[in-house]
């Protein structure tokens, strides 16, 4: 898989450099690009950001570089073809929510792209024209306000990434995992390791059974006690 990051802020897309998806890269399994915008734009103070139409707080970013950083990109893949148009995601504030699912159908594609906005957003023209050339999606980590794209874009890049084949070690662990449709979308049971005693609170005797039944049992019934106190929304 690739991944095209554009950004004002290309040093906030080192963490991908580490742990499991810096392993990946090194594995040849992932590509991580990773454009700082400024690189499309031509005055001396390299400016991205302009007052907004209709008055306002804040900046909006300006049409011109991310018009050209979209055009390098459509470039990188080559001549269009009739196949699927490549994929751009624009994480925002007023986007679909992003989830399990969208981390799985992402998973499967062999590139994906992210726009992160800055200031109070994109001009809503960047998103107008690259549904011409993209499948462009307007995405949402959450029901809170953010500054800007990039730390959405490195939840959704690790969300996605983990499901690749071959990036988690243990893949069994992915089919218990929250969310997921193999564990009914119940939220996860809780973990223990050793000592079996710690603090004064020991580990439920039954995980120290060594009956894989009752232990698989205890942990579904935990996990459905879980979301059902918590999430109610996700029990169907
Ligand atoms: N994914 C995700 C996000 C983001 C996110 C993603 C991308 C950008 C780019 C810029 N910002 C900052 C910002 C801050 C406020 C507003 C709202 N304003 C209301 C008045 C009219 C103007 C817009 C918009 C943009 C971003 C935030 N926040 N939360 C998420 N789950």
């Amino acid at each position: 898989m690739r991944i095209d990051v554009f950004t004002i802020f290309p040093d906030y897309l080192a963490p991908l450099q580490l742990s499991l998806i810096g392993k990946a890269i090194e594995d040849g399994l992932l590509e991580v690009h990773v454009h700082d915008l400024r690189q499309w734009t031509h005055d001396r103070h390299r400016t991205v950001d302009d007052t907004p139409y209709g008055g306002g707080a804040g900046m909006v970013m300006k049409p011109e570089p991310w018009g050209e950083a979209l055009d390098a990109l459509l470039a990188s893949y080559g001549p269009i073809t009739d196949g699927p148009r490549p994929v751009l995601l624009v994480p925002t504030p007023s986007g679909r929510p992003f989830t399990q699912a969208m981390a799985d159908e992402l998973a499967a594609a062999p590139r994906i792209a992210f726009a992160c906005g800055r200031y109070e957003g994109i001009d809503h023209r960047v998103i107008d024209w690259a549904r011409q050339y993209f499948d462009v999606s307007e995405v949402s980590l959450g029901d809170y306000v953010l500054n800007g794209g990039e730390v959405a874009a490195l939840a959704m890049i690790e969300a996605t990434v983990r499901l690749v084949p071959g990036v988690i070690g243990n893949s069994l662990s992915l089919v218990e995992e929250s969310y997921s449709a193999a564990s009914d979308h119940l939220l996860e049971y809780p973990v223990y390791t050793k000592p079996a005693s710690w603090r004064g609170f020991d580990v439920p005797e039954v995980l120290l059974s060594g009956h894989h039944g009752k232990v698989a049992q205890w942990r579904h019934e935990q996990s459905v006690e879980i979301t059902s106190r918590r999430r109610p929304d996700l029990i169907t």
